[in-house]
């Protein structure tokens, strides 16, 4: 099981969300942006420094909005989310092929990676 955070990054009522690039495990499929917690990292330090490297953005998490597990068979993972403010920085794509603020009506319009179907569930019970 690897633990992976992820941001819900919330700007003017529209939400961030990054296509993964065809290198990337999940090729093309849309994601919220983050990455796999290091040792000794809180989540809160792992999302932070995650979407500095991958969007050269500075943004600050502020709660969590869920955490479950899914299996990809070959992979299982345990996201966490977390609601977070923009706070300065222009975002750079350095991992990822691209990216889109929407607004959360417009999320079922992209391919999502499987294990965030849950996360834009539980967003939809908070805004
Ligand atoms: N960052 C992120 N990863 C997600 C999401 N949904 C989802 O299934 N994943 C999966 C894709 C990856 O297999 C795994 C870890 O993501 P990652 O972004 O750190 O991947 P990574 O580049 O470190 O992985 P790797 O290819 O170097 O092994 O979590 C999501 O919303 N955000």
């Amino acid at each position: 099981m690897i633990y992976v955070v992820c941001a819900v990054i919330y700007r003017e009522g529209k939400i961030l969300i990054a296509q993964r690039s065809e290198k990337m495990k999940l090729p093309l499929k849309w994601e919220f942006p983050g990455g796999k917690l290091k040792k000794g990292e809180n989540e809160e330090q792992a999302i932070t420094r995650e979407i500095k490297e991958e969007l050269n953005i500075e943004i600050l998490p502020f709660q969590r909005i869920s955490s479950h597990t899914h299996d990809y068979g070959s992979l299982k993972i345990n996201l966490i989310a977390y609601l977070c403010e923009y706070i300065s920085g222009e975002i750079k794509l350095l991992e990822h092929l691209d990216f889109e603020f929407v607004y959360f009506e417009d999320l079922k319009g992209y391919d999502f990676a499987e294990a965030d179907i849950p996360v834009i569930e539980k967003l939809k019970t908070l805004l």
